[in-house]
């Protein structure tokens, strides 16, 4: 059965919903009177606990307010169909009008405090339903209800009795059973799928404990058969095993069996303790039962908002750690464009844009760092330099156009990086001059270079639209000594290739030394 009493969408016509409720009801306020009046009424003639009421408010704690009206004929009717046989047709009725004043006012605080939905899921929800239900509608209905049994005839100086009576009895039914019937309809379906046959056994074992601690209590000491009797607390373990386990459900349970068993052998094997009287002995018990309940449900209250909480804070956590993660690769991801804006950057800020080789800055700043780790490393490897040259660009200008000349300058370019080694560095130092430092290299090394390339571009074909170009360079080399700047290194080179052009161009010059940085013969 699954939500009985909820409205639902479902191929149930409307109209037919009140009436059914009107009819559940009512058939369930009429077997809670019928077991409070037959099952749980002592020799002394008392109900040691009033069902139907629990019946009456879980209906109206779960039913929208609209359907509310159809529970006022339905307890009405119960509540006379179960009082005719032992009271007056007036007095039925009053009974069953205070028992809907006390559903309806119990109700009414409950659902204005805790929200609409009510459901017995957090322990301020649990104590909104203590605090309006047994304690404040149960007793106020109590002060009506000893009166009605006043005007029944009984003595005034009972009216006490009755009110505690009164009072106790529904108290005790609201606690043991409307949580048990407000999270039957409300946790169904989470019950059903946490349900499995382990928990399945765990529950029948809670249930065993139950019953048989509640056989050992009430027979134990009861009658002459021993004399010391065992204490009803003893219930209580297994109450808060099935609250820790099962929550609030397990723990209504555990209180409503254990409630059952003790009622069933007070009442009906008259198993009250030695020496003690009757009154006093359901008084101790309703006590017992009234305590068990608050305390297991408060507990499976209890444990469920932490549960609650706990996940509440791990659903945080992970959050948060995926949000961290989320973070983290954002920033890596934004680091590495700005590693790559960064590099792109420096190679533009290095490049010249025209022929795609290092500028003119870039390979000063080379140069320099080449000469200065030589002089902080007292190291004699040799370096070179080479200055390179076009012959009568001006006229290539002249005769083809700019474009053309430029055309030249990138093919001579990528002739010069073709014909270096990756260690060398080959630059653009201004207009159609170009630089080329030669680290580790001799002064042989260093002519034969130079004179490779002077031979590679005179035999270079530079093509332009259809028309061959014919270019030379001059080469002017300098080989480093040991001891001087990049300026001075650079200047030696310039003169060499000042020479070249001097003694006829498409030609190499410039000094050798009989030793250099680098030579063997350098360090003998
Ligand atoms: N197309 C082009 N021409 C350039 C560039 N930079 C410099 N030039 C030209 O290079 C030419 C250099 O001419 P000059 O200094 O007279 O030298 P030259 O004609 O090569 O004669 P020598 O060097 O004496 O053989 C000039 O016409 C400049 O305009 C450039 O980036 N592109």
């Amino acid at each position: 059965m699954s939500r009985p009493l909820e409205p639902t969408t479902s191929a149930f016509p409307d109209w037919l919903t009140g009436p059914l409720i009107g009819i559940v009801v009512a058939a369930g306020y009429f077997v809670g009177a019928w077991l409070g009046v037959t099952q749980t009424i002592s020799p002394e003639g008392k109900a040691i606990i009033w069902p139907p009421n629990a019946v009456a408010l879980a209906a109206l704690l779960l039913l929208p307010r609209h359907r509310w009206p159809w529970v006022i004929p339905a307890v009405l009717l119960a509540e006379i169909a179960a009082d005719l046989p032992a009271f007056p047709l007036w007095s039925a009725v009053a009974f069953g009008l205070i028992n809907l004043f006390e559903v309806f006012l119990a109700a009414t605080l409950i659902r204005w405090l805790s929200g609409p939905r009510f459901d017995f899921d957090s322990l301020s929800r649990g104590a909104c339903f203590l605090l309006f239900g047994p304690l404040l509608a149960a007793t106020l209905a109590a002060f009506l209800g000893a009166g009605v049994y006043l005007a029944l005839g009984k003595e005034a100086s009972a009216y006490f009795a009755y009110w505690q009576m009164w009072w106790f009895g529904d108290a005790l039914g609201l606690l043991i059973l409307t949580p048990l019937l407000v999270v039957a309809v409300r946790q169904f379906d989470e019950l059903r799928t946490r349900w499995n046959r382990a928990r399945a056994a765990e529950a029948i074992a809670v249930a065993a404990l139950v019953i048989t601690l509640g056989f050992l209590v009430h027979s134990v000491g009861s009658g002459t058969r021993i004399s010391q009797p065992l204490s009803q607390i003893l219930l209580l373990p297994p109450v808060f095993w099935a609250a820790a386990r099962f929550g609030v459900p397990g723990a209504a349970s555990a209180v409503a069996l254990a409630a059952t068993v003790s009622i069933g052998f007070m009442v009906h094997w008259d198993s009250l303790p030695p020496g003690l009287a009757p009154e006093t002995a359901i008084l101790a018990l309703q006590e017992f039962l009234a305590v068990a309940a608050i305390v297991g449900v408060g507990l499976g209250l209890m444990l469920g908002d932490l549960r609650a909480s706990r996940e509440g804070l791990r659903a945080a956590h992970d959050e948060l750690e995926r949000k961290n993660r989320e973070l983290e690769e954002r920033v890596a991801e934004r680091t590495q464009a700005l590693r790559d804006a960064n590099q792109r950057l420096e190679a533009i800020a290095s490049t010249d844009a025209l022929t795609g080789i290092a500028n003119r800055w870039h390979f000063l700043e080379v140069a320099q760092r080449e000469v200065h780790r030589r002089h902080e490393a007292d190291s004699g490897s040799g370096l070179a330099l080479l200055m390179l040259d076009l012959d009568h660009f001006k006229q290539v200008n002249d005769t083809y156009g700019h474009p053309a000349g430029d055309h030249v300058l990138h093919t001579l370019a990528l002739t010069i990086r073709d014909n270096i080694r990756p260690l060398d560095l080959c630059g653009r130092f201004g207009g159609e001059e170009f630089l080329i430092l030669l680290p580790e290299a001799d002064g042989e090394t260093t002519r034969a270079v130079a004179e490779r390339l002077r031979e590679a571009v005179a035999a270079t074909r530079f093509e332009y639209q259809g028309q061959q170009l014919e270019v030379t360079v001059s080469v002017g080399l300098a080989v480093w000594d040991g001891q001087e700047d990049v300026d001075e290194l650079i200047q030696r080179a310039d003169t060499a290739l000042y020479r070249a052009k001097h003694r006829g161009r498409n030609r190499v010059e410039g000094d050798i030394p009989e030793t250099s940085p680098g030579d063997p013969k350098a360090s003998a």
